[in-house]
């Protein structure tokens, strides 16, 4: 389990998260979610030790991490594309199996290739994709290390709604082996997760899965509930 404790983080003199305590289940697939700036990209950063944290802890299975070994079992998706422009996208995702050093199947690789729809374009400069090939690309290469956890931040930005689903599809089918913690600005795509985790004024400000938070909010959709947190925020301001 990734279990977070008491985690905080500063910018300066600006604090972004404060005191965040929460359990990552093994085997689901967590969302975490919330309005722009609050701090999601900033959490998993520091979860992967691209960020150092002021205060708190981040374990994986009681293994505190950053850990180089337990690095290794973790698949990111950064929100920028890390790819190589001058290789086609098929020479990155070779490039990438050989860096994890999976020894990968011609089929699996056309495999891969296939499901983040990119097999016709494979033999094309990565300078020449659009915005969601990029996208595409730097998701097939997360997934390709067939890690025990997957973060992706914003994985399917960009990615047209059909192919939405399919990845969708496999995401729940990568939980079996994987746990996976992926933000998103898109509430039907929060509503896909077994958990969700919603963040607001540097922490948590509810959780549980889609369903239980609707009812607890007594609301009908996601959305709704940042309203609702907006609101009470406002109450309590008012109060004091
Ligand atoms: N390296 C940095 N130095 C200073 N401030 C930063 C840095 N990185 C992020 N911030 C600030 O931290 C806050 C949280 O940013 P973060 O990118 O984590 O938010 P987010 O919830 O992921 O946003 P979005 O949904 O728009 O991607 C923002 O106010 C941002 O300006």
């Amino acid at each position: 389990m990734l279990k977070i404790t008491d985690l905080s983080k500063r910018f300066g003199k600006q604090t972004i998260l404060q005191n965040i305590s929460v359990d990552i289940p093994n085997n689901q697939i967590t969302g975490l979610i919330g309005p722009s700036g609050t701090g999601k990209t900033t959490l998993i950063k520091c979860l992967m030790g691209m960020e150092k944290y002021d205060t708190g802890s981040v374990t994986i299975n009681n293994v505190t991490i950053p850990n180089r070994k337990i690095l290794n079992n973790i698949g990111y998706m950064a929100q920028s594309d890390s790819l190589y422009h001058d290789l086609t996208g098929l020479e990155n995702i070779q490039f990438f199996a050989h860096m994890y050093k999976r020894r990968m199947s011609e089929k699996s690789v056309q495999s891969t290739l296939n499901l983040v729809q990119l097999a016709q374009e494979q033999n094309k400069f990565v300078q020449h994709y659009s915005g969601g090939m990029k996208r595409r690309l730097s998701l097939a290469i997360a997934l390709l290390n067939q890690p025990e956890y997957l973060i992706l931040d914003e994985p399917t930005v960009g990615i047209d709604p059909v192919l939405k689903l399919n990845i969708w599809d496999r995401l729940h089918e990568l939980k079996k082996n994987s746990t996976l913690l992926i933000t998103t600005h898109i509430m039907d795509e929060a509503m896909k997760c077994d958990q969700l985790l919603l963040m607001k004024n540097k922490g948590i400000a509810a959780s549980g899965t889609p369903q239980e938070i609707l009812e607890t909010f007594q609301v009908s959709d996601i959305d709704q509930v940042f309203l609702e947190l907006e609101e009470k925020e406002h109450e309590n301001a008012s109060l004091n």
